[in-house]
């Protein structure tokens, strides 16, 4: 499928296939920004304090280098994969984002139909601004993403309604149980999953109805600020979930094995783009260490800094199963709705699936740390 957009491309000429987008998915920030308020743009490019985790991530992708081997026999890059017991059509997911409204009006719902066309998993985050049963109506292929509510009702309202609308796994997020030191949204005083657009997966829950005309700002922080939770209480969420479950914001050896053993099926090395501790460690860094610790007792996936094909290649060659995108779709999605998502998720498949083929590796199973260079600092 992907092969066949590449070879489209070169048959029908660029721009009958991509009228308005450019092929250089880097580029797509700076046009964003052009089109999106200030405020928004600022919250979805930002990072937390200084962006040096965010300048991090993406250096250390550029430290590590593909090394192509030549006459391997190579036919087809076979991007497909199994995750979590699904089978992907490639190792690509689209990464939780919240409040989508903010980049588009179709926000959450665009994404969704995107994600289908090319089979791709969308993860729905808990500050959807379209509720995830709205959402699940349009999507294919569809996980579920918990900010973890201290009240345990609310938590297991969510758990189910996700389940009924037949999301299949699900992505606890451990990074963010308050938002982090973020200079461009204090300084903009913006807030956009507490104003406006709203949170539609909280708002819409059953057990607020009676709340639901009340400033969510208290909200956010009374129901979602849960520092207090420990590995024990992971229990509870696999006692409330029957499908897969799989631990993000993982950046540490110890904290992979201890999702091990607290029977997770997967963990997601991420450090949340950048945007949660600044002056943390690169995601990319972190990956083969923890890849390494747990080796094939859990699955491995893999964000922060993704943003050609040739990054998915490096990810997958240090462990990750899997990748999750974040902002290149959200840029995506703000400069044109659902073509701009399909836009971002094609030219990145095909760039990863040439990418494969001319470094000599004939599938993503191909791939080790041995396709890999690591420069000298
Ligand atoms: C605007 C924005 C909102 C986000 N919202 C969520 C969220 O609701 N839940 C979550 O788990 N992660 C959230 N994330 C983090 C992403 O899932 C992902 O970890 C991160 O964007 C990956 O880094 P990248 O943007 O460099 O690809 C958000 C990221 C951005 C940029
Ligand atoms: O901004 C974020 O990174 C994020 O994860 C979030 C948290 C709460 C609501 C919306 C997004």
């Amino acid at each position: 499928m992907y092969a066949d957009f590449q070879f489209e491309i070169y048959l029908n000429g660029l721009n009958d296939v991509l009228p308005s987008l450019p092929a250089d998915l880097t580029r797509l920030e700076a046009l964003a920004r052009e089109k999106l308020p200030p405020e928004a743009y600022d919250y979805i490019a930002g990072s937390a304090g200084t962006g040096d985790t965010a300048v991090a991530n993406r250096e250390a992708f550029r430290r590590r280098r593909i090394v192509p081997r030549m006459l391997r026999g190579v036919t087809g890059g076979d991007l497909s994969t199994r995750v979590l017991g699904a089978e992907l059509p490639a190792p690509l997911l689209l990464g939780p984002v919240g409040v989508l409204r903010i980049a588009h009006p179709e926000g959450e719902l665009a994404v969704a139909r995107a994600a289908r066309s090319l089979g791709l998993p969308m993860v729905l985050s808990t500050a959807a601004s379209h509720s995830m049963e709205e959402v699940a109506e349009v999507a294919g292929p569809r996980w579920y993403q918990l900010y973890w509510p201290g009240d345990r009702d609310l938590a297991v309202s969510f758990l189910e309604r996700a389940a009924a609308a037949g999301y299949t796994a699900l992505v606890v997020t451990l990074d963010t149980f308050t938002l982090a030191w973020r200079p461009g949204d204090l300084d903009n005083a913006y807030l956009p999953f507490l104003r406006g657009v709203g949170i539609q997966n909280y708002l819409a829950d059953p057990v607020f109805t009676a709340e639901a005309g009340e400033d969510p700002i208290a909200h956010w922080a009374g129901v979602f600020g849960n520092p207090g939770l420990t590995w024990d209480d992971l229990a509870f969420l696999r006692e409330h979930w029957d499908g897969p479950i799989a631990l993000k914001g993982i950046q540490q050896s110890d904290d992979a094995r201890r999702a091990v053993d607290a029977g997770m099926d997967g963990i997601v090395v991420s450090n949340h783009g950048g945007r949660q501790v600044d002056g943390a460690v690169a995601s990319l860094d972190a990956l083969p260490i923890v890849a390494h610790a747990v080796g094939d007792q859990i699955e491995v996936l893999f964000d922060s800094g993704v943003r050609t094909g040739a990054d998915v290649v490096k990810a997958l060659a240090l462990g990750a199963k899997a990748v999750l995108l974040g902002r290149p779709y959200v840029y995506g999605l703000a400069l044109d709705g659902e073509e701009g998502v399909r836009h971002v998720l094609r030219c990145l498949l095909a760039e990863l699936e040439l990418t494969l083929r001319l470094s000599g590796h004939d599938g993503v199973a191909a791939l080790s740390s041995e396709s890999l260079f690591e420069q000298p600092t």
